[in-house]
Parts: structure tokens; sequence; C-alpha cells
């Protein structure tokens, strides 16, 4: 029983819209380091945190927190497509035991992931199917959302059982940190969009995946010029945040509310409850370590895009 943890922003700009090359070359071995880390580390188990933009969970039925008993990823943006590595009986488990422990998470035996699983799959691992994986999806932008106290419960729930297990676990948070990329909102949108929404957005035909695509693309572009095009990133409160978890200071997060955070940092922001999930799951292992830490704002991938490992300090 061993654990490591990985959180990696992630944006579906890479290789769409880049920053300039020193940039990129900076990022490229930040990301490399984090990969041969995690090769060293071997992991037998991987859960990955991570939200989803309305291309896998609709408005028809949204759950807060959803496990993975299969999936697949779309291959959005030309990120990987194709089905995940999911050991469903274990991912059964670690469902029964988060539901015992008291925290409603649903379970999907048909899981559609975008890029914010896959990219982290892909940057860290090799690929969709290079390690068993449990997906555990947490709502970071349809609203109502689940708090930071609810996604710290749900890490140390699956902390815990993942505990139980002789294996090396590899906890990943995908997304964040300070960002709002246009994805819309069910109370602003047309009805066209809105039933999008509502789950006629599971299988885009081609023309409007590509249309979709074009206009975060845009915006990105928009954004490189003029920071007030979208909510600015926010720095400053990206760093107290990676203090917070480099510290152990979990439950301090607990007050913020939805609203203060997303004025703070941008509706998008809410992805960092990846990172408080997977740092509350490393938690349930004991006092740990956190390394090897990044931050850069970069507007071309509409990011505050951070990087940070963490292991059990014993
Ligand atoms: O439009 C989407 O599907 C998402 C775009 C996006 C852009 C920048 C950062 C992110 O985390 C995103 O998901
Ligand atoms: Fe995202």
């Amino acid at each position: 029983m061993s654990a490591y943890l990985h959180c990696l922003s992630h944006t579906p700009l890479m290789g769409h819209f880049d920053p300039e090359p020193a940039v990129l070359a900076e990022i490229d071995d930040v990301v490399a380091a984090a990969r041969q880390r995690i090769a060293d580390f071997a992991p037998e188990l991987v859960i990955l945190f991570s939200p989803d933009h309305f291309n896998g969970f609709f408005y028809d039925l949204m759950p807060s927190f959803c496990i993975g008993m299969a999936a697949h990823a779309i291959g959005d943006f030309g990120t990987a497509a194709g089905a995940l590595d999911v050991p469903r009986e274990l991912a059964e488990a670690c469902a029964n035991a988060v539901l015992a422990a008291g925290v409603d998470a649903a379970v999907s035996y048909r899981m559609q992931v975008d890029h914010g699983f896959a990219q982290p799959l892909e940057q860290l691992l090799g690929g969709l199917d290079r390690c068993p994986v449990i997906p555990v999806f947490i709502n970071s932008v349809a609203v109502p959302l689940p708090g930071f106290q609810r996604a710290r419960l749900l890490g140390e729930a699956i902390g815990r059982f993942a505990r139980t297990l002789d294996k090396r676990v590899l906890f990943l948070g995908s997304g964040g940190l300070s960002h709002q990329p246009p994805v819309p909102e069910l109370a602003k949108v047309d009805a066209r969009m809105a039933d999008r929404l509502l789950g006629s957005g599971r299988n885009l035909p081609a023309d409007e995946r590509e249309a979709r695509q074009q206009r975060v693309i845009l915006a990105a572009q928009r954004f490189s010029s003029d920071p007030n095009s979208l909510h600015p990133l926010n720095p400053e409160w990206d760093q107290q945040f990676l203090d917070m978890l480099s510290e152990g200071r979990l439950a301090e997060l607990d007050a913020l509310g939805n609203e203060e955070l997303s004025a703070l940092a941008g509706r998008s922001t809410h992805e960092v409850k990846t990172w408080m999930a997977a740092f509350a799951a490393l938690s349930a292992f004991g006092p740990y370590q956190a390394s090897e830490r990044y931050y850069r704002p970069i507007p071309e991938w509409i990011a505050g895009f951070g990087s940070l490992s963490a292991r059990p300090a014993s």
C-alpha cells in the first residue's frame, strides 16, 4: 500500500493556440518530469478526479459526483479517443465504500468523458489505457455545484478505500486553476443551446463540434490580447490556493462559498475541487509532503496553469 499524487491543469487549447516557445518548453519540462516521477512510482491503480464540460454530463441528470465503472473518451480538441481501462470490480468496491462513508456519488457503467480525463492520462501516463484507472467526475461547471467541503469528504472516503488495497495508488487531479473559458450557462443561452445542455449535446454533429472548438480558440486569441475579454486570471489567488493544499490546510477552504470562488477566479475555477479531492484522498494516508510546484498564468490557454506533486511524508 503506497500512494502518490499529481495535480495538473488541463487545457484543450494546447496545440491549438500556444504561448511562446520558451513557455511551451518550460511546461513540456514540467510535464515530462512529472511523467518520469510517476513512472518511477509505477502505479498499479490510478484514481483520476476530473470535471466534464458538457460532453458527458448534462442537465437532464447532473450528479455532483460520479464514479465510472466503465468509461470512454470522446477525443474532443484532438485529445485521445477510446476506452479507459477501468477495473470494474474495484470501481464498484470504491463506489460502495464512498456511499458507506456517507457521500452519495452516482455511478456510471457507460461514462462519457472529455479532455478533462483524457489529457492527464495522455500526458502523465502515455495514453488512456496504460494503467487501470477509476474515473471520478466532479461537477465543476453546471450550477448548482458541490462545494469544497463535499469534494474534500469525497476525496477522504476514496483515500480510505485506497488504503485498504494492497496496491501502489496514484491520485490525479485535472483542471483549474483560475479561468473562465466560454462555457455556456443554462440561464443565459437560447433554446437550441439549452437543448444541447439538457442532453442533446452528447453526440454533437461534426460541424457543431468544430464550431464549438473554434469558439474557444477564438476566445483564447482575443483573451491573449485583451485580458478583460474574459474573467481575468488571478495568480495571487492561485498561489494562495496552492499554499493551502501544500500546507495541508484543506478544511480551511470549506468556508469559501461557490459564488465567492467564481468572483475571485472565474466560473471554471471550480475545477480545482478535483485538486481538493485528490489531496484529501492522499491525506487519508497520513501527513503528506508536497513538491515540484509550478505555476504560470497562461492567457493563450485561458488557464492559471499549475502542477503539483505530493507523497506521504513518512
Ligand atoms: O470548451 C471546453 O470544452 C473547455 C475549454 C477549456 C478552456 C481552458 C481551460 C479549461 O480547463 C477548459 O476546459
Ligand atoms: Fe476544463
